[in-house]
């Protein structure tokens, strides 16, 4: 389990080239869960500056050991599925993001998506409560997801959100989204954030407009899809 009691991603039980990629995705969570633990570390500590030095030192020589091959910029990574799939890295949902909750996103029992998170200090805007950007961050993201399960990938051209109460820190989290109209490569979805023990009070709710791109449009955007 990490920090967030979420668990991390079960041992290999593959064979062949998925079992290597079960592998690699299985790295990659687990060194993701220590990042989370480090930043959940470093932004609660009270230690003496000496202290700090000392793990600025150290966390210094671990980059070092990161540094050979890296992947540039508009490059998809072979352990994600994308368009609408996994993303090890993603800021939101990646099991591998030293900043994401992680968000564990699950098809819904009406339509749509539901995600579930706990949001830590790390994230926090108002003292124990979630930064506004992060609130609109769960819900832009598992809007997307919403998207893809109709099978349309899109991009959000437009996202306003209420927020009617604060997010509380270190709290169970439920957020849902669904697409409420489509018309042509426009997509209308809805979504909220409540709390898992009182999932019928929204504390932010969210419109969004999705649009998949033209098929040229897309090229030129992800040379790499
Ligand atoms: C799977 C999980 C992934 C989750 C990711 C989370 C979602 C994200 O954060 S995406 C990142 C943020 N969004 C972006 O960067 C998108 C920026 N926008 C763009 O690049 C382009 O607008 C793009 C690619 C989406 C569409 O471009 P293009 O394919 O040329 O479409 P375009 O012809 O301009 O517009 C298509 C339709 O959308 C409509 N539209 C465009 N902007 C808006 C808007 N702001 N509001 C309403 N409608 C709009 C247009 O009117 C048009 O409608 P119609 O076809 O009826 O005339």
């Amino acid at each position: 389990m990490n920090m967030n009691g979420t668990p991390l991603a079960p041992e290999p039980t593959s064979t062949g080239p998925d079992m290597e990629l079960e592998h690699r995705r299985a790295a990659i969570a687990a060194l993701g869960h220590e990042l989370r633990t480090l930043v959940d570390a470093t932004v609660r500590t009270e230690a003496a500056p000496d202290t700090l030095h000392g793990v600025a030192a150290g966390v210094r020589g671990l980059v070092a050991r990161l540094t050979g091959r890296r992947r540039t910029r508009a490059e998809i990574p072979d352990v994600d599925e994308f368009p609408g799939g996994t993303r090890m890295n993603s800021p939101v949902t990646g099991t591998g993001s030293p900043v994401a909750p992680p968000l564990r996103v699950t098809p819904s029992d009406d339509d749509g998506v539901v995600g579930r998170c706990v949001l830590g200090i790390a994230h926090e805007g108002p003292p124990g409560y979630g930064h506004g950007g992060f609130s609109a961050m769960l819900l832009d993201e598992l809007m997307g997801w919403a998207c893809a399960a109709e099978g349309t990938p899109a991009m959000t051209v437009s996202l306003q959100l209420g927020y009617r109460g604060p997010v509380p820190l270190e709290t169970p989290l439920l957020v849902r989204a669904g697409v409420t109209a489509r018309e042509n490569r426009t997509l209308h979805v809805t979504g909220s954030i409540a709390t898992e023990a009182d999932p019928t009070r929204p504390l932010v709710t969210g419109e969004a407009v999705f649009v998949t791109p033209n098929p040229d449009h897309a090229r030129n955007l992800f040379p790499g899809m």
